[in-house]
């Protein structure tokens, strides 16, 4: 038992430069742990309340700071002299402070941080890097990592409709293997666009943003930079779509624009359809809107036994949503993010819901992300075999593959690369 001493939060910088929470946690037995909260730009409605007072960007302003004060104020003087290490009671003690659904009274940000730092804390006082902490004596499968290559959406002014294009390389006998063939596909495509006349300006998450009035060039050029590099698409490098399609639905008209128009979502089913058919697309996020449950299911029911249907802003890793995909068959893989949440067990319990209904699970950063790396440790922890955090390159984004290469070797020859394994399209490609 560690018992919590000190509890203190300061407002510090993300990676777009908008104020977040940083919290610090000591332990009767001189450990320490930081929680670090990362931040979305395309947010989905349900996700717990961040508390920004509608503002992300200003820095000193009175968002992030009563975040802050709610860490020191309120939240610190009820867990002083709690156990650091009893996660659940801890985390459910926030909550009930807090007292409403969406932790609008605190604010998620400042729970998550509170909730972060202890699982440091407590990670420390029991000497075991975390992903053992959480994860135990099984947690060994490296996850996939899903790069971020081509960004648009809301990450890089609408350069394309499709917020973001992945390259998934399953295809290698290890993780390590599978980074180097990411990142020599990334430099790879820099040169293929150049070679097009396109800029190679870079997007929130550091993947190339050019402006493009086709959704399925970015696909091409993909595809492209995978041969270029030596690589083999569908074999050895699968590709991996986030639409975020929320942020190109219009509520009132139902309508999606895409492709410069307005179009119903017959027509967007027909669209993805048929990218799959020409693409080794493995995994689809959000095709549809965050309520647009109806066209989910008929995603699901058209496509769903072949590849994988991420619910992002659809699910917000909230157990409930979750409980209704599955009933509905909406969706059959939940997308993870602390902070959409607001708390280590309330995630835990999302990813375990996720596993006993047969969902996969891709454990994700934010667009707006720290050098916070709990991701990493969390992906292997529970062996989800999927990671999303980005292009490979930005610190923020390299910081959670390198701490994946660290945890590689730690692991040595007991580490296995989840590969193809962690798509079933992939698999079936490898055939
Ligand atoms: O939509 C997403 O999946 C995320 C991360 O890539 O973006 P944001 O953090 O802006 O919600
Ligand atoms: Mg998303």
């Amino acid at each position: 038992m560690a018992v919590i001493e000190s509890v203190y939060a300061r407002q510090i910088l993300d990676s777009r430069g908008n104020p977040t929470v940083k919290v610090v946690l000591d332990t009767d037995d001189g450990a320490q742990g930081e929680g670090l909260v990362p931040s979305g730009a395309s947010t989905g409605e349900a996700e717990a309340w961040e508390r920004r007072d509608g503002d992300k960007s200003v820095y000193g302003g009175k968002g992030v700071l009563d975040a802050v004060k709610a860490v020191n104020d309120v939240i610190a003087p009820a867990i002083i002299g709690m156990d650091a290490s009893d996660q659940r009671a801890l985390d459910q003690t926030m909550i009930d402070l807090d007292g409403t659904p969406n932790k609008g009274k605190l604010g998620a940000n400042a729970i998550l941080g509170v909730s972060l730092a202890a699982l440091y804390a407590s990670a420390e006082s029991a000497d075991e890097p975390l992903y053992r902490y959480i994860g135990g004596t099984n947690g060994h499968v490296l996850p996939v990592p899903n790069m971020n290559i081509m960004n648009g959406g809301a990450h890089a002014d609408f350069a394309t409709d499709i917020q973001e294009y992945m390259i998934s390389p399953y295809g290698f006998e290890s993780y390590s293997r599978a980074l180097q063939a990411g990142v020599e596909i990334y430099h790879t495509l820099k040169s293929t666009l150049k070679k097009a006349g396109l800029e190679t300006g870079l997007g929130d998450e550091g993947g190339f943003a050019p402006k493009l009035n086709n959704n399925e060039d970015s696909l091409k050029y993909i595809m492209q930079a995978i041969s270029d590099a030596g690589y083999e698409p569908g074999k050895q490098v699968g590709i991996a779509i986030d639409a975020a399609s929320s942020e190109f639905y219009n509520k009132e008209t139902k309508k999606y624009h895409f492709d410069g128009e307005d179009r119903d979502a017959a027509y967007m089913l027909d669209v993805y359809s048929k990218l799959v058919e020409e693409y080794p697309i493995v995994s689809l996020e959000d095709p549809f809107a965050e309520e647009d449950w109806e066209n989910w299911q008929n995603i699901v029911a058209r496509m769903g036994d072949q590849l994988q249907f991420v619910g992002d802003d659809l699910l917000v890793t909230n157990p409930k949503r979750l409980q209704k995909a599955i009933d509905l068959k909406a969706a059959n893989s939940l997308l993870v993010k602390l902070n959409q949440i607001g708390s280590v067990s309330e995630t835990l319990d999302a990813i375990e819901l996720a596993t006993r209904a047969g969902f996969t699970s891709m454990v994700s950063h934010r667009s707006g992300e720290t050098s916070d790396t709990t991701i990493a440790d969390l992906a292997v922890a529970k062996n989800t075999r999927q990671i999303k955090t980005g292009a490979p390159a930005r610190g923020e984004r390299i910081a959670k593959y390198n701490r994946l290469l660290d945890i590689e070797e730690e692991l040595g020859s007991t580490a296995v690369y989840a590969g193809p394994s962690a798509f079933k399209r992939a698999l079936a490609l490898q055939k």
